[in-house]
């Protein structure tokens, strides 16, 4: 088969479909019954902590690890049975590429090209000459690697992976130790191949990069996929998790009127006016410069089955003094927060 040439993907709708994937390392269960659906042309964001399993689902998807049980499918094809099929339509960067320090960009490429059986050696220079403009690197293609910043490594690894016409794009962390710069660079570039129709499955533990690159995401916890779908589906099912937030002076009466409506209070007092830091729902009437004496902020999470209007109406008709009231969505990262158990690194 030559290198050009795509596996055809067309019967499937998913460009990586597995049920029941499993991976276990002796005693350890490092992948656990993962039922993945990767839509053909999506962004697709595949988060979690560091060691929730991502690398090792990413190995199995590419055949560099084997499953110890479930099925997997790539770009409709059955993996690893059809992996030579299969793997020249997908390009990928896994853990940093490997490149010699002292030979120049475009020769690395030329290297690993040609180190790839299913590449044709005829077409290699105009090959590595375009996937180096893909990634705007063709102004460094003859300077030395160890030149390069972390984010222009990054660039020549995802060129490696465009070196062929790709349907699939696996990426696993493609901005770990980028700077600012370089991390909006490669962005940009997964953005740009989404918009060509090539579908991008790209691991990260930065929510916060998900939300701005992709159509979808699936979220790993302890090697279990714990959610899946739209970044709109999952924000639907964060928006359950709605939180109301009082402001009153009047804080047990408060608390039984919106335990009597089924919204068992937490109860902060004071806010901006004890030391430490401040939970959501205090910053949400904090005050600078205010110690707000008297006041208490309480949150209840707001079940589908009670209107905010009512809680309003219940706590003044109980004579609640209300000085402020919100309902606060759950973000992503609420929702994700809680089917993980751990914070996410939201920066960037
Ligand atoms: N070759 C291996 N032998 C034994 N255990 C392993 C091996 N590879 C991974 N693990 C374990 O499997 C679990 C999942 O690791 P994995 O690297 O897939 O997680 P990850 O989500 O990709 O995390 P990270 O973001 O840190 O790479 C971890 O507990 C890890 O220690």
């Amino acid at each position: 088969m030559s290198a050009t040439a795509v596996a055809p993907a067309a019967r499937g709708e998913f460009a990586i479909e597995t049920s029941g994937l499993t991976k276990r390392f002796g005693k350890q269960l490092a992948v656990d019954g993962v039922d993945l659906a990767v839509p053909q042309g999506s962004v697709f964001g595949f988060l979690g902590p560091n060691g929730s399993g991502k690398t090792t689902t990413i190995r199995m998807l590419l055949g560099l690890a084997s499953a110890t049980a479930g099925d997997i499918r790539v770009l409709g094809q059955e993996m690893p049975r059809r992996l030579a099929t299969v793997l020249p339509g997908v390009g990928a960067l896994i853990e940093g590429p490997g490149f010699y320090p002292f030979l120049s960009g475009a020769s690395n490429l030329h290297r690993l090209d040609a180190a790839d059986g299913f590449a044709p050696g005829a077409s290699r220079s105009a090959r590595v000459d375009h996937a180096l403009e893909r990634v705007g690197l063709t102004h460094a293609a003859g300077k030395k690697v160890r030149a390069y910043s972390l984010g222009m490594k990054q660039r020549l690894g995802i060129a490696n992976a465009l070196l062929a016409p790709r349907e699939l794009i696996v990426l696993d962390e493609p901005t770990n130790g980028l700077d600012p710069q370089g991390t909006r660079e490669v962005r940009h570039l997964i953005r740009s191949l989404a918009s060509e129709g090539t579908t991008v499955f790209v691991s990260s533990h930065l929510l916060a990069e998900i939300e701005q690159m992709c159509t979808h995401a699936a979220v790993m916890s302890g090697g279990r996929l714990v959610a899946q779908g739209t970044l709109d589906e999952l924000r639907l099912a964060g928006q359950t998790r709605a939180r109301v937030v009082v402001l009153a002076p009047d804080a047990q009466r408060a608390s039984r009127i919106l335990a009597d409506l089924g919204l068992p209070p937490d109860i902060d007092a004071a806010p901006g006016g004890a030391n430490g830091p401040l939970s959501p729902a205090e910053e949400l009437f904090a005050r600078p410069g205010s110690d707000s004496p008297g006041e208490t902020v309480l949150s209840a999470a707001l079940p589908e089955s009670v209107a905010p209007e009512d809680v309003v109406a219940a706590l003044v008709a109980g004579g609640v003094r209300v000085r402020g009231f919100a309902v606060q969505q759950a973000s992503l990262e609420d929702l994700f927060v809680a089917l993980t158990g751990e914070g996410f690194d939201v920066v960037q």
